[in-house]
């Protein structure tokens, strides 16, 4: 029987599993949302027992639909929406309290305090972070400090932290494998990216325990078997990368300078840099790529908060449009000559500007404004956002024309083809989408392949990647430079923190 890959794409709102035949194309989905937890305003939480149990049944009819097609799985790749918190105890596989999922803002304040300690620098140097709740760092020593008795079982070393991989990792194992990958440990903010170890000046900064980190291993590596009770046979689970680490290996964005954008409820922006880390002058992350065969790759990141949240917010907040698909009818159809400009800060803004007290705000409206004009200014406010984040990379990469030549477009929204123009206007540089939008679960594959030897070397597999759309830059630079200069102006009109 021909082999395949199985993928978890373990998400914030949705578990999937995917199977990937030989030639690394989808050949079988399953996907099951699960609740949010919002216990106070700024909180977010996930049931793990809800993460485990997705991941299970998804794997469960995916794998059953590969097999009605003759396919055999080889090995399981896993991919996860990252940063997110699990503790648990080392003896039950119990969680200690619900996993804090990465949107969650209660460490605030403790990063606040840490960043007036002077403490930001040696987190940036050292994991190519920043100080903000984001990442696991905090969130750990918060479940520490406010779970019963947490601090002393961990230092005794009967707890375990892991980031979601890692904790699916050991459900699948049984307990028998505490570990992750180089790209989930260089979210966490305790992990040294130059060395690649654990950093002990960061696990004193944050007050986390040595002895309930997992140990961390290649992208493409082997993690041990899920055992046969799981999925009704034994699997080798041989890849594991954070979800947008592998959407950028699944959009083979493995030369330097390569970009991928995934336009999801946020979107999330990497630039490969190569072997090196590049220290970003422009609050941009520095952050692993991928690791294989025990060598670094690196990329520098950038995040916008609401991307096709604002789409949602049209549908299902002001009740504007009927469907995410009816914004693009309608901006197509709008006033070329309003110039109106929507700036989606409903959760503060991210990347470059970090302003988590920013709040939204529309400028430019007249009485002849109309849901089209709101519209396009949703859709467009996709366009500035990714063209700030480029600007950015451009500047910290320094490659000149090599560095974001391109974008590689995926998520959700990328089905937009006026959003797609739109991008492409404003970085003024193509936007490449590709035929397999799954490029998250595809990385994950492609890793788990790769280990199997079942794909093959980077290089080789980079070929198989094909454009289905390539959106080209139109707009004339007088047009693009106006259009620029009043999103920037609605921009300062709304950050509360110059
Ligand atoms: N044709 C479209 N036009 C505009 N936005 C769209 C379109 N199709 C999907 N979206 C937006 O894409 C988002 C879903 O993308 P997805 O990648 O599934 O998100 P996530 O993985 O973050 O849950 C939604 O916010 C939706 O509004
Ligand atoms: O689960 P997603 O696709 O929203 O991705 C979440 C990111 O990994 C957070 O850093």
């Amino acid at each position: 029987m021909p082999p395949a890959i199985l993928v978890i794409d373990q998400g914030t709102t949705s578990t999937r599993a995917i199977v990937f035949g030989p030639d690394a194309l989808p050949v079988a989905t399953a996907q099951e949302e699960f609740p949010q937890f919002y216990p106070y305003p700024g909180w977010v939480e996930h049931d793990p027992k809800d993460l485990w149990r997705t991941t299970l049944s998804t794997a469960r009819i995916a794998l059953a639909k590969a097999t009605d097609q003759g396919l055999t799985i080889a090995a399981l790749g896993i991919t996860n929406q990252r940063e997110t918190v699990v503790i648990w105890d080392r003896k039950t596989g119990a969680p200690i309290h619900n996993a804090i999922v990465w949107q969650d803002r209660r460490t605030a304040q403790a990063c606040a305090d840490l960043k007036q300690d002077g403490a930001e620098a040696l987190v940036q140097k050292t994991s190519g972070l920043l100080l903000d709740p984001y990442f696991s760092a905090t969130k750990i020593a918060w479940l520490l400090d406010h779970v019963s008795g947490a601090r002393a079982r961990a230092e005794r070393g009967e707890l375990a932290f892991g980031t979601v991989d890692s904790y699916l990792l050991w459900q699948f194992t049984n307990g028998k494998v505490h570990a992750t990958d180089a790209t989930n440990a260089s979210r966490t903010a305790l992990f040294d990216i130059h060395s690649g170890q654990w950093d002990t000046d960061l696990l004193a900064l944050f007050g986390v325990p040595a002895a309930m980190l997992p140990e961390v291993r290649d992208c493409a590596a082997e993690f041990g078997t899920a055992a046969a009770s799981h999925l009704g046979e034994a699997l080798p689970i041989r890849g594991i990368a954070g979800d947008q680490q592998a959407a950028l290996i699944g959009q083979a964005c493995f030369d330097p300078g390569m970009v991928k954008s995934t336009f999801g409820t946020g979107a999330f922006v990497l630039l490969n840099t190569g072997t090196s880390p590049v220290a970003s002058t422009h609050r941009l992350l520095t952050t692993v790529a991928y690791q294989l065969k025990g060598r670094r790759h690196y990329a520098i990141e950038g995040s916008i908060f609401a991307a096709g949240a604002t789409v949602q917010w049209l549908r299902d907040g002001l009740g504007i449009v009927r469907s995410s698909a009816e914004t693009g009818q309608l901006a197509a159809q709008s006033d070329p000559d309003q110039h109106v400009y929507l700036v989606p800060a409903f959760v503060g803004l991210g990347a470059p500007i970090w302003d988590a007290d920013a709040r939204g705000t529309i400028v430019g409206i007249t009485r002849g404004t109309t849901r089209r004009e709101i519209a396009r200014a949703a859709l467009e406010s996709v366009a500035y956002q990714t063209l700030d984040l480029v600007e950015a990379m451009r500047a910290d990469f320094n490659a000149g024309d090599g560095a974001a030549a391109v974008i590689r477009a995926d998520g959700g929204m990328s089905a937009s083809d006026w959003t797609m123009q739109s991008v492409a206007d404003m970085i003024d540089a193509p936007v490449d989408r590709p035929v397999v939008l799954e490029t998250t679960a595809l990385g994950a594959g492609y890793l788990a392949g790769l280990q199997s030897g079942l794909y093959p070397e980077p290089e080789i597999f980079a070929k198989a990647w094909h454009c289905d759309k390539r959106f080209t830059p139109g707009m004339d630079a007088a047009t693009r430079h106006a259009k620029v200069t009043g999103w920037r102006a609605a921009i300062a009109r709304t950050v509360l923190k110059p």
